[in-house]
């Protein structure tokens, strides 16, 4: 795969990476965590998860101050490992140690696996001054964790070496699932054998685990004559499954059928599903077949099932259990050998308890039940489902594949996919309409709700309401950031920023950020 996302949330998920932070974490009382390539830590539950062994980490983190501080300290040590290559162990303002590993793959930096909370053993008393005098200033109500700082780990030099060479192994894990991702495309057909992993049904795109069940059970179902009912979220395949059923079974060279039953009022359903009379009402000016009829030996889909009124429930539980039904305005009984699918967003389980939908029409539905999963609960699809939007824009539009970038699909990960599978594929199409020739697709050409959703992600970035009051904030927060790095050493925070230092000066005045106490 040409273009795979840096998947921060699987990395937590590869057992050798959790194994290897436990230890690390139990030893030293190190937390490790990513930083992605701009510095901001991935995969922080709440935001803010902190080694629980070490409470004076836990008391900085539950502070905004200090948590924002935090947050600077991995910034800046990212932006500083994206040209090192090689493992970077700095201080942070308070007078914690920073071990940052950067990742490169094939030659891209992607980020760092970043570790902090520690002190080494030959600043060890120089560290626990600063730390004491951070704790001080910045926690004076919190003399007990003034008490803690005798309790940090103190690393000796080979407990540091063995502590890089284990965010080391961490990093190793990250490449080799790297390469595999980019080995996986061309292997697929290996693997699925190797493995038993499906990439697919029919039209159907997915290969997490919730969606190999899903395949495995429609696999089994396709040729049953049972009733389907089909449950998920808008937007998350139940089209799909439904025509995937059907042209798998042996009923794939008859009809396949749809009616949305939400789209029409009481009468014109019972016309469109069971036909009518000439004559039966105003408008009938010749018979007609219904659905049911038209699709005898094939399928009808019954869309959006739980938008059917009471009296309707009766008809289908009919036509369900005996197989028969009467047109509008006939005596005539026909009879229909159809297979039925029915779908619906809606908890009809509730709808039950709650009289608004028959229990025995439920019963008679619910024969096979399929429940799809929202996009949310299986992201690890999104990379393979935008790749064949990606692949259908190209077709439909006769012009070369594009290519979405690296960031670009990061922010597709982080984003919920309220509208599921439909709202990824519109994505994608607004995407290479928006990009028009250029064959890169970037994040500027996002929708602002996708774009917003990735910056909540980072504290400290306001990207609403009045641009001047975001800028100013992110200004503020910025020279905040800096002088605390720097140790309030404005001739060099200037220069970093690339001002003057009197323009510097005018702005700390500004935003009142002089030295408390200095
Ligand atoms: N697993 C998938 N692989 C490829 N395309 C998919 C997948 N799931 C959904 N799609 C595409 O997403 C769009 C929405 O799917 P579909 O209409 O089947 O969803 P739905 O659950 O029936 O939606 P609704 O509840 O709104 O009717 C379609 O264009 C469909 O082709």
């Amino acid at each position: 795969m040409n273009q795979e996302a840096v998947r921060w949330e699987d990395f937590e998920k590869i057992h050798v990476i959790r194994k290897l932070k436990e230890i690390i974490g139990k030893w030293w009382q190190v937390q490790i965590n990513f930083t992605d390539r701009k510095g901001f830590l991935r995969n922080v539950p709440d935001g803010r998860f902190f080694n629980p062994l070490n409470p004076i980490c836990q008391a900085i983190v539950a502070d905004d101050k200090g948590f924002s501080k935090r947050l600077a300290t991995a910034r800046q040590t990212t932006v500083d490992s994206m040209s090192s290559k090689t493992t970077r162990v700095t201080r942070d303002p308070s007078g914690f140690s920073v071990i940052s590993v950067p990742i490169h793959v094939n030659n891209e930096f992607l980020g760092t696996v970043f570790g902090d909370g520690f002190v080494v053993a030959d600043s060890a008393a120089e560290q626990k001054a600063l730390i004491r005098s951070y704790l001080e200033r910045d926690f004076p109500q919190r003399s007990d964790l003034l008490a803690e700082v005798e309790n940090l780990p103190v690393l000796s030099e080979k407990e540091l070496r063995y502590l890089t060479e284990l965010i080391t192994l961490v990093v190793d894990e990250i490449l080799v699932m790297h390469k595999f991702l980019d080995d996986e495309k061309s292997r697929v057909s290996e693997l699925s054998k190797e493995l038993g992993v499906r990439y697919g049904f029919d039209r159907m795109i997915g290969k997490s685990l919730p969606m190999q069940e899903l395949y495995r059970l429609l696999e089994r179902i396709c040729d049953s004559d049972a009733t389907v009912l089909i449950q998920g979220s808008n937007g998350t395949g139940k089209e799909l499954i439904a025509k995937a059923l059907h042209y798998n079974s042996k009923r794939k060279s008859k009809k396949f059928l749809v009616v949305n039953c939400g789209a029409f009022n009481e009468n014109l359903l019972e016309s469109e599903l069971f036909g009518h009379i000439k004559g039966s009402f105003t408008g009938a000016v010749k018979d007609k077949k219904g659905l049911f009829e038209a699709a005898d030996g094939g399928t009808l889909f019954l869309d959006e099932i739980g938008d059917t009124s009471m009296q309707m429930q009766v008809k289908l539980l009919r036509v369900l259990q005996e197989g028969t039904f009467t047109p509008v305005g006939s005596t005539e009984v026909k009879k229909s050998s159809v297979r039925v699918l029915a779908a619906t967003n809606k908890p009809l389980v509730e709808m039950v308890k709650s009289g608004e939908f028959r229990e025995d029409l439920y019963y008679r539905l619910n024969v096979i039940n399929v429940t799809v999963p929202m996009l949310k609960d299986r992201k690890e699809d999104i990379v393979l489902l935008a790749d064949h939007f990606l692949e259908k824009f190209a077709k439909n539009s006769g012009t070369p594949k594009k290519k979405i970038s690296k960031s670009c699909l990061e922010k597709l990960m982080d984003h919920d996919w309220p509208g599921n599978v439909r709202e990824l594929e519109n994505e994608v199409e607004r995407l290479c309409v928006l990009a028009g020739d250029s064959l890169d697709l970037n994040d500027d050409f996002l929708s602002p709700r996708i774009k917003e959703n990735a910056n909540k992600k980072y504290p400290g970035l306001r990207v609403n309401g009045n641009l001047k009051d975001s800028l100013e904030s992110l200004e503020k927060q910025m020279i905040l950031d800096g002088l605390e790095r720097t140790g309030w050493n404005k001739s060099r925070l200037a220069k970093e920023l690339g001002i003057s230092r009197a323009g510097l000066i005018t702005k700390v005045n500004k935003y009142g950020l002089e030295k408390r106490g200095g």
